[in-house]
């Protein structure tokens, strides 16, 4: 039996709306994420996938509605006060600083933020960039790499944590299009590392993740969640996909241009 507090949702999203201008992108968006989770939103361009993620991760402000995480009112965004779990976001361009080398990237933040000595914060370096594969890029700059890389990179950026402090450590990762733009083989590893990452000896993790490539929606996703017109359509697993009579489930994975959903030419 679960208990209360295992039931509870990790995120909970309550009735958000969201509109730039006069289009309405979320109207009154219900989702609850859970410990555990291996969730990718998916639905056509322009429908607010990411404004999901970015609405999660309290970088963007909410017209209507409430986010709870850990079962708290979020007030404001992120940067009003810290939420009682880290929720950390890998952006679709892998949003790396130039002029930093690799290293210098995936350290960032303990650099800034903690008191952490130097050669501490290297050896966490090292162990994150270990885990995503690129052991010996730490002197490399952003440009010297490949997408994929650059993608790795970040992704080594996003689980970084201070192991001093404990709620410094992200709980759920939001990946907005991980494998967008790169050969079926590069993704094929950018969708093993984000389950590898997932469960370590901590147990498993929760990610959020929105994806246009089909591997990697098969792939990467436990819970696949369908999202148009504002509204979430169609929840369902990844087995779900080939069998639901969902007609914009249908349509999507069939890549029709005949259907309820519009095309936009
Ligand atoms: N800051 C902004 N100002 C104005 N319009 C915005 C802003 N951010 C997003 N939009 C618009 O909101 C809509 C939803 O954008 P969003 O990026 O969330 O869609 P998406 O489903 O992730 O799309 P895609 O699959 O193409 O990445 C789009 O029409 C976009 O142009």
């Amino acid at each position: 039996m679960l208990s209360e507090k295992q039931k509870e949702p990790l995120i909970r999203l309550v009735g958000v709306s969201k509109s730039f201008g006069n289009n309405i992108i979320l109207d009154n968006v219900d989702l609850d994420i859970y410990r555990g989770d291996a969730l990718v939103l998916i639905g056509p361009s322009g429908t607010g996938k990411s404004t999901i993620l970015r609405i999660i991760a309290g970088l963007l402000p909410l017209d209507k509605g409430s986010i709870y995480i850990s079962g708290q009112k979020r007030k404001g965004l992120i940067e009003d006060g810290e939420d009682p779990l880290g929720i950390s976001m890998v952006f679709q361009q892998a949003a790396l600083f130039d002029s930093l080398t690799v290293a210098e990237n995936v350290g960032f933040s303990l650099y800034q933020h903690s008191d952490l000595s130097y050669q501490e914060i290297k050896e966490l370096v090292r162990e994150k960039l270990d885990m995503v594969g690129l052991g010996n890029t730490g002197d490399r700059f952003p440009a010297e790499l490949s997408g994929g890389m650059r993608k790795r990179v970040s992704f080594a950026r996003a689980i970084m944590s201070n192991p001093k402090d404990e709620a410094s450590r992200p709980e759920v990762v939001l990946y907005d299009e991980p494998t967008a733009g790169l050969d079926p083989i590069a993704s094929t590893v950018i969708e093993d590392l984000v389950r590898e990452l997932q469960c370590t000896d901590r147990g498993c993790g929760t990610y959020v993740m929105v994806s246009h490539q089909d591997s990697t929606i098969r792939r990467t996703a436990d819970r696949v969640i369908f999202l148009y017109g504002g509204k979430i359509q169609w929840t369902g697993s990844v087995e779900e996909i080939d069998t639901t009579d969902n007609p914009l489930v249908r349509q999507f994975f069939s890549a029709s241009t005949k259907g309820p959903i519009k095309v936009i030419e």
